[in-house]
């Protein structure tokens, strides 16, 4: 059997990246010894391609490098599972396998392909290789065969169920995740325990039989095993707290990603509109992840021991056991009490810091208007305001959880004393020895230490509880993470379609931008004009999938983009912002930010066209350019010239393009003008302006007035050939829509 299709003509390898020029800061992306990054990247697209998935070249590379295995089998299962959640994939051997489970993977060798048709009659089988074709394959091999998810049974469900907050469910999850290790944590607690109470019965001894009598044998016998024992003590303590401490890392590190996951998730436009609100509220999840650590976990791991070390006290001394069982109570009533004012004073609190830390952040990102409009003393007065509000519910809060300490650690030495007394009486009944006593009042002690931490722990639950929920309540905000989310297509043409939609922000009770019926045709070149705050950019942001219609379905070659899969939508789509931001790092970061790292040709070639390569050329480090947070370092015709290139390098089939020469001088709005004009046919271009120059690149033109389309200016064209004159949008037409 040999393929019959082979693609490893067709398969180039990569062009040389900017990571093999030696460059610093880049990072070299083959890591793979046997199978390259290319190959299996290759596969993964080609087989999503096949079963009407969709896999960006960015996504499949970084599936095959996030993901470890031990052999590239399981590792290509691994990447796949991770592209797409909630499938599966099959194993089976090409002599098992039925026509209908086609296409399904083969690895042979280094190479990976994917099998198209099975042997039939003289017809060998066809596989579609990547990499070399192997020179011989092995009898019957190994396939690996997708298995997509059967429909979500659960929606006929007639029982509704309460939804769980995702971030409880996270920590349900992990928990329940580590549960092996918490029981083995569990486990290796008993032995400290018992080795605990055999030290308090090894006192008993000591001072009923062996002091009576001064029998040094015994002594030494007891004293030595019990020497082994403290050892051993010793041992498992180091292994608990290594054991816990590895659950309370793995916890942190799921659930920070998963916090962090959900975040960027969120709709943008339904998210909090008050930035520093939102990042002090994701700084809650400390305080989540504080109960989680190392310390809370021992302390819940203990206490059940507490009633092992009741018990033992009632086996010695009977009675005695009812003032550590008492103690219990009392310690648990306490830390009830204390619940409803720590939730008030806890919620307080919480919202001074939130509203403090919203300020800080708008101070620091508006330094520039604070300043030059000499609003210090406004903000100092604010400031100082909302500091002395934070201390003055931190203090209320801090007094409370100190008093509850202190009440409960009065009612610890009081248990003790208890414990002494009626021990003392239990003694004069016969029931105890004062050997017994002795051990007692060890395990006693120790008991009511263990006790002792239950208010302080309720107290601490309070505290990430009442973070949990505003986690739970943040995350509850739409995102664009759900089911149902892997539409896309190849060969359609990508016709944009806006039906009765209506789109408010949040906030607004009148909706910003609305339109019964658009249709945009692929390959148009459409300009939106209008009046300032009329709704260009919100139609924009609605084209781009940044903004979701409160009403209505936006809609991209007849798919609701709500059922796209997000990869593709950012892989046809390219959205330039009116403000383009930057991220901190380098230039080059900024420019490959979500696609495959092109080539330094590549690179090059997209910035002589946007002429941002004298910029390149004269910084010292090219194009590892640092940039700062929000892109400071660049000037703000800059940063759109990166956006620009950006999208160059990116090449989508829609370019949305949010008044793309605002800030660029004439020499390089032209240039971006021949970018638009050298653009294939079929690509649609859809572009904001206040500029005649703009207006003469469309094909179609509408003006919007108070979030709707008032007029037309132009009938859809077809897309002209780029010999073939554009008739212009006649300037005097244009007017209406403000334009220069
Ligand atoms: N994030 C936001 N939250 C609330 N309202 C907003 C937000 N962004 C814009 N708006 C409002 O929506 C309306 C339309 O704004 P949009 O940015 O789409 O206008 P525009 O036509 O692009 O204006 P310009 O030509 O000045 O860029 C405006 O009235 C504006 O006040």
């Amino acid at each position: 059997m040999k393929g019959e299709v082979s693609d490893s003509a067709n398969t180039k390898e990569p062009k040389k990246q900017l990571g093999e020029s030696g460059r610093p800061g880049i990072k070299t992306v083959d890591d793979d010894k046997s199978i390259s990054l290319h190959v299996a990247s290759k596969t993964l697209m080609d087989m999503a391609r096949r079963r009407g998935l969709h896999a960006s070249q960015f996504e499949a590379e970084q599936a095959w490098q996030q993901v470890t295995a031990t052999n590239s089998r399981d590792r290509l299962v691994a990447a796949w599972k991770s592209l797409y959640k909630g499938h599966a994939v099959a194993t089976s051997t090409v002599g098992l396998l039925s026509p209908s489970q086609l296409p399904a993977w083969i690895i042979v060798e280094n190479s990976m392909g994917v099998v198209l048709k099975l042997a039939e009659g003289d017809k060998p089988i066809q596989i579609q290789w990547f990499g070399a074709e192997p020179s011989k394959l092995p009898v019957n091999p190994e396939v690996m065969i997708p298995v997509a998810p059967m429909a979500d049974s659960s929606a006929e469900s007639f029982l509704k169920e309460e939804p769980v907050g995702q971030a409880s469910e996270a920590i349900r999850v992990g928990l329940k995740a580590h549960a092996p290790l918490l029981m083995r944590v569990a486990l290796v607690s008993i032995f400290i325990n018992v080795i605990a109470v055999v030290s308090s019965l090894f006192v008993m001894q000591v001072y009923d039989r062996v002091v009576p009598n001064f029998a040094y044998a015994t002594l030494w016998f007891l004293a030595v095993g019990m020497l082994v024992m403290y050892v051993f003590d010793v041992l498992f303590k180091l292994v608990r707290h290594k054991m816990m401490d590895a659950v309370s890392k793995r916890l942190d590190e799921a659930l920070s990603l998963f916090i962090f996951e959900r975040l960027l998730g969120l709709k943008l436009d339904r998210r909090s509109s008050r930035q520093g609100s939102l990042v002090a509220q994701v700084r809650d999840y400390e305080s989540v992840k504080q109960f989680f650590t190392s310390s809370t976990l021992f302390a819940l791991v203990d206490l059940p021991f507490v009633f092992m070390f009741i018990g033992v006290i009632y086996l010695i001394a009977g009675p005695v056991a009812l003032v550590p069982l008492a103690f219990t109570v009392l310690s648990a009533l306490i830390g009830f009490m204390a619940y409803k004012p720590l939730a008030r004073i806890q919620q307080e609190n919480n919202d001074a810091v939130v509203r403090r830390q919203g300020m800080l952040f708008e101070v620091v990102s508006s330094g520039e208007v604070v300043k030059s409009q000499g609003g210090e003393a406004k903000f100092g007065d604010a400031w100082l305001n909302a500091t002395r509000e934070t201390c003055d519910r931190g203090e209320e809060l801090n007094y409370v959880s100190t008093l509850v300490q202190i009440i409960t650690s009065f009612f610890q030495q009081a248990s003790y004393v208890f414990l002494i007394i009626v021990g003392v009486y239990v003694i004069e009944a016969g029931g105890l020895t004062v050997g017994g006593l002795i051990a007692c009042s060890i395990l006693g002690g120790r008991t009511l230490a263990s006790i002792s931490g239950i208010s302080g722990l309720l107290v601490r639950w309070h505290h990430a509880n009442y973070s949990l929920k505003i986690l739970n309540q943040l995350l509850s905000a739409p995102s664009d993470i759900h089911s149902n989310r892997e539409a896309n297509t190849y060969s359609m043409p990508l016709h944009l379609d806006l039906k009765e939609v209506k789109y408010a922000y949040t906030g607004s009770y009148l909706p910003q931008f609305s339109a019964e019926s658009l249709h945009i045709a692929a390959g148009s070149k459409v300009a939106v004009l209008g009046r300032n705050g009329c709704g260009k950019s919100t139609l924009l942001k609605l084209l781009a999938g940044v903004a979701t219609p409160n009403q209505g379905e936006v809609r991209i070659a007849g798919l609701n983009y709500e059922n796209c899969r997000l990869s593709w939508l950012r892989e046809v789509i390219g959205y330039l912002p009116q403000d383009p931001r930057l991220i901190s790092g380098t230039l080059l970061d900024n420019l490959t930010l979500g696609i495959s790292m092109p080539s330094e040709e590549e690179i090059v070639a997209a910035l002589e066209k946007t002429g941002l390569i004298e910029a390149v050329q004269r910084h010292p480090m090219g194009l590892q350019l640092p940039i700062a947070e929000g892109g400071a370092g660049m000037s703000g015709g800059q940063r759109q010239a990166v956006g620009l290139t950006r999208l160059v390098l990116q090449k989508p089939k829609i370019w949305l393009l949010d008044e793309p020469a605002a800030s660029l001088d004439s020499v390089l709005e032209q240039k971006v003008i021949d970018i638009i004009n050298e653009l294939p046919a079929d690509t649609t271009v859809i572009f904001t302006t206040h500029k005649q120059s703009w207006v003469n690149l469309a094909t179609r033109g509408f003006i919007i007035h108070n979030g709707e389309i008032v007029k037309e200016l132009l009938p859809e064209l077809a897309p002209q050939p780029k010999n073939v004159e554009k008739p212009a949008i006649a300037p005097s037409v244009v007017n209406v829509g403000n334009v220069q």
